[in-house]
């Protein structure tokens, strides 16, 4: 990666920490919880990336958050990846974590929640990298699951700055959560959502009217809808783009397809992320030197893409 690239403060808006489980940290996990892992080693592992779509992503994504068992290890994850910020001048985070994942697995929620927030706490103290967490609901699952979910965080409010909508997106719009976002801003939170990465551009209309979303995360299929693009451009609402994340899920077919820079020159504040870097080849840096290598991203265009990081921060 060019150092000039590497150089650039940046802020990373769209990323989930069970994504960011690397192989050999997964099988370190594996290890000291003396859990049989059903791949024979990290070369196979990583043999497994490759993906058709998100579902086939998803599966061994939540596969693989099997090994995240103690406070500890929700630490170790949460402070791998601060590092990787660190080394690639990532100066601010607001990263995701789906609870559900975990409490419908019989971790308590505490436990994820205090591992993560002690590696958060550090990371600003030790690394300067300063934070705000995103709990993000998982939409295949009921929208009574979430409440329950915003329920069992309440109690810990003050450790996170909003919430979040991920998972399964085709057959789950956002309308099927819109009591529980609003519950969730009642509570003085923010709301964000995944929304037309692979779902529609209808999807994104449901999010930003019924959930009432500051920041739209993906939202690449916007472009299929010329009145919902004036409106993101008019309203300057961000959108957390994730190039590589795109390029293994088959969103697009070759990076040398992305909109990103096409959408940044029409006016979009769009913003670039990894989404979940262990599993799509690379960290913010990475999603950078991608653009720049494969669509001629110039060091202005990249200066504009981590300006609107930073400005698009929630907190
Ligand atoms: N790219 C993605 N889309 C939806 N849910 C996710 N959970 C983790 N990564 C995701
Ligand atoms: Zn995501």
């Amino acid at each position: 990666m060019p150092e000039w690239l590497n150089a650039l403060p940046k802020a990373e808006l769209h990323l989930h920490l069970e994504g960011s489980l690397e192989p050999e940290l997964l099988f370190s996990l594996a290890e000291r919880n003396q859990i049989t892992l059903p791949w024979a080693d990290v070369e196979t592992l990583r043999a497994a990336y490759a993906f058709n779509n998100l579902q086939e992503f998803l599966d061994l994504y939540y596969a693989g958050a099997n090994v995240l068992r103690t406070e500890q290890d929700f630490y170790d994850l949460t402070w791998a990846y601060l590092q990787r910020c660190k080394a690639q001048n990532v100066i601010h985070v607001e990263p995701f974590f789906d609870p559900q994942t975990h409490t419908d697995r019989g971790i308590p929620f505490e436990v994820v929640l205090r591992g993560i927030q002690q590696a958060l706490l550090d990371g600003e103290k030790q690394l300067g990298i300063s934070h705000g967490l995103i709990l993000s609901f998982l939409r295949h699952l009921p929208e009574e699951e979430a409440f329950k979910t915003l329920e069992q965080a309440m109690p810990f409010r003050d450790a996170f700055i909003g919430v979040g909508l991920d998972s399964s997106e085709k057959g789950f719009p956002p309308r099927l959560f819109e009591r529980v976002f609003a519950k969730a801003r009642s509570e003085g939170l923010h709301a964000v959502a995944h929304a037309g990465e692979e779902g529609p551009p209808e999807y994104i209309w449901e999010a930003l009217d019924l959930l009432k979303i500051k920041r739209i995360d993906h939202g690449v299929r916007a472009i299929e809808d010329e009145r919902l693009m004036q409106r993101i451009i008019d309203e300057q609402i961000p959108l957390t783009v994730c190039p590589l994340s795109n390029i293994k899920l088959c969103v697009f077919e070759h990076m040398g397809q992305h909109n990103i820079l096409e959408m940044l020159e029409r006016g979009v504040k769009v913003t670039v992320n990894s989404d979940d870097p262990a599993y799509f080849g690379g960290y913010v840096g990475e999603n950078f030197a991608a653009l720049h290598e494969h669509l001629g991203m110039t060091e202005d265009q990249a200066r504009r893409l981590a300006q609107n990081s930073l400005d698009a921060r929630l907190v």
